[in-house]
């Protein structure tokens, strides 16, 4: 029987995932606001003694949909939401640490994507949830993250968390993060080139762990895959659709429906007379993404690690395995764009989206950023990089997660460069 219970120590060391709480620990809460939805993470981290860092010990997550935006026009109502959320953390977070326990909300593109008023209704109202609760709420608690903060932290997180960050040889990996409403690109740059040749507000440099990174990332709004829907529909920054119907070959022949997003009902549907499949399709959504990223050359050989939206459709389509993801190339991509929008009948259970979904992942990577068709994606679960995090949200990789697990090591505030070139003409 001792065999049995070796094996799992061996995945599972008792420091990584301990069972019991023990006199040092302490809480943390924080809110994900993004486009789609918002999640609440409860953290329990332990200090195991005065000289070493607390370690996580142990997480509580739960989510909800839509996402904050979506209460563009009742932000009290979007407030409940997090409200709901937060009546979670009342009971798992021990009543005399209530007043220590820091709560905080960073929201992402969807609030980014809505006007300075109506984000800061929500925010504000927020905020007032926070201070009606027992906890701690630090000053600016709830904000809008910045872009570029997104990626860079979703580059620590997967090459914090699979070592890449300490000792010698650290061989990085670039991130990208296919979200709603906007999409990040981050790597660390070998080439002298590539830091030449990037607008200057795509360069950040930040310390961690003594070293010094000078990171290329870039966060594009309105290029999630969401938003990309609607681009590709020509329906994006349409602030009321007025019943229009938007037609694409993307979508089956048939189709017609209505999607709400960001607070905003449209009706969409297929091309009933004229074309459908994948070559029409990519066309249009070539529309979306050409000429509207920047290239930089290096990427090009090199392999990255593709989250979000990118790991929820290649399981969608079997690219990959659900709790062991995989390794992946951007023609797979186009191979089962191609299998669905030829075959869209075939697909009717799925979301009628699949096909325009893929096509767009597709054209962002090859006309988009500009990758090769062999470039490799490693697409893994959350689990994978996170043994200890609980089943309910298997499949993901949380960019916004590890900021209490860094804090101590991430000094100061990233630094954007500043190199007084002419900015190019990106959305961002
Ligand atoms: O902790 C999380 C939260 C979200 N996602 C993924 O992010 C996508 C949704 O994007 P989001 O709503 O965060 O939109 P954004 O505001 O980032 O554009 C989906 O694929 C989610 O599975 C994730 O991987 N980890
Ligand atoms: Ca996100």
């Amino acid at each position: 029987h001792s065999n049995r219970v070796m094996w799992f120590q061996d995945l599972f060391p008792p420091n990584v995932c301990p069972i019991n709480a023990k006199a040092n620990t302490f809480y943390g809460i924080m809110f994900d606001a993004g486009s789609t939805g918002t999640r609440i993470h409860i953290y329990t981290f332990v200090q195991k003694s005065p000289e070493n860092l607390p370690e996580l010990e142990g997480e509580i997550f739960e989510s909800v949909k839509p996402g904050l935006s979506a209460y563009a026009d009742q932000p009290e109502k979007g407030a409940e939401t997090v409200k709901r959320l937060l009546d979670m953390a009342i009971d798992a977070v021990p009543p005399h640490l209530w007043k220590k326990t820091p709560v905080v909300l960073k929201a992402t593109a969807g609030l980014r994507l809505l006007s300075e008023e109506k984000a800061q209704a929500l925010l504000l109202e927020v905020k007032e949830v926070f201070e009606e609760s027992p906890f701690l709420v630090p000053e600016n608690s709830v904000s809008i993250m910045d872009g570029s903060y997104e990626g860079i932290l979703a580059w620590i997180t997967v090459n914090f968390l699979t070592g890449q960050l300490s000792g010698q040889n650290q061989h990085t990996v670039g991130t990208l993060d296919l979200g709603g409403a906007s999409t990040q690109i981050t790597f660390l740059p070998r080439f002298e080139e590539t830091l030449k040749e990037s607008p200057g507000d795509f360069l950040t440099s930040f310390e961690m762990f003594n070293s010094t990174y000078k990171l290329y990332t870039h966060s594009y709004l309105g290029f999630g895959l969401k938003a990309a829907r609607l681009a590709t529909l020509g329906a994006l920054n349409m602030e009321a659709a007025d019943g229009q119907m938007f037609r694409s070959s993307c979508l089956p022949k048939q189709l017609e429906a209505e999607w709400h997003f960001g607070g905003v009902k449209y009706r969409y549907g297929g091309n009933k007379e004229g074309e459908t499949g994948f070559k029409p399709c990519y066309l249009e959504v070539l529309k979306v993404v050409k000429g509207k990223l920047h290239q930089p050359d290096e990427i090009r050989g090199s392999s990255f690690y593709a989250f979000s939206y990118y790991y929820d459709r290649a399981v969608d389509t079997n690219l990959i395995d659900y709790e062991q993801g995989g390794v992946l190339e951007v023609r797979d991509f186009e191979r089962k764009a191609k299998e669905v929008c030829d075959n869209m009948e075939r697909y009717n259970s799925a979301s009628p989206f699949l096909c325009m979904d893929l096509t767009y992942i597709t054209a962002l990577l090859k006309e988009g950023f500009g990758f090769r068709d062999n470039t490799l994606l490693q697409s893994r679960p959350r689990s994978f990089i996170f043994p200890c995090a609980a089943d309910t949200h298997k499949g993901r990789v949380d960019a916004i997660h590890k900021t209490f697990l860094i804090h101590k090591n991430f000094k100061g505030k990233y630094q954007q460069e500043k190199k007084n070139k002419k900015k190019q003409p990106l959305q961002g």
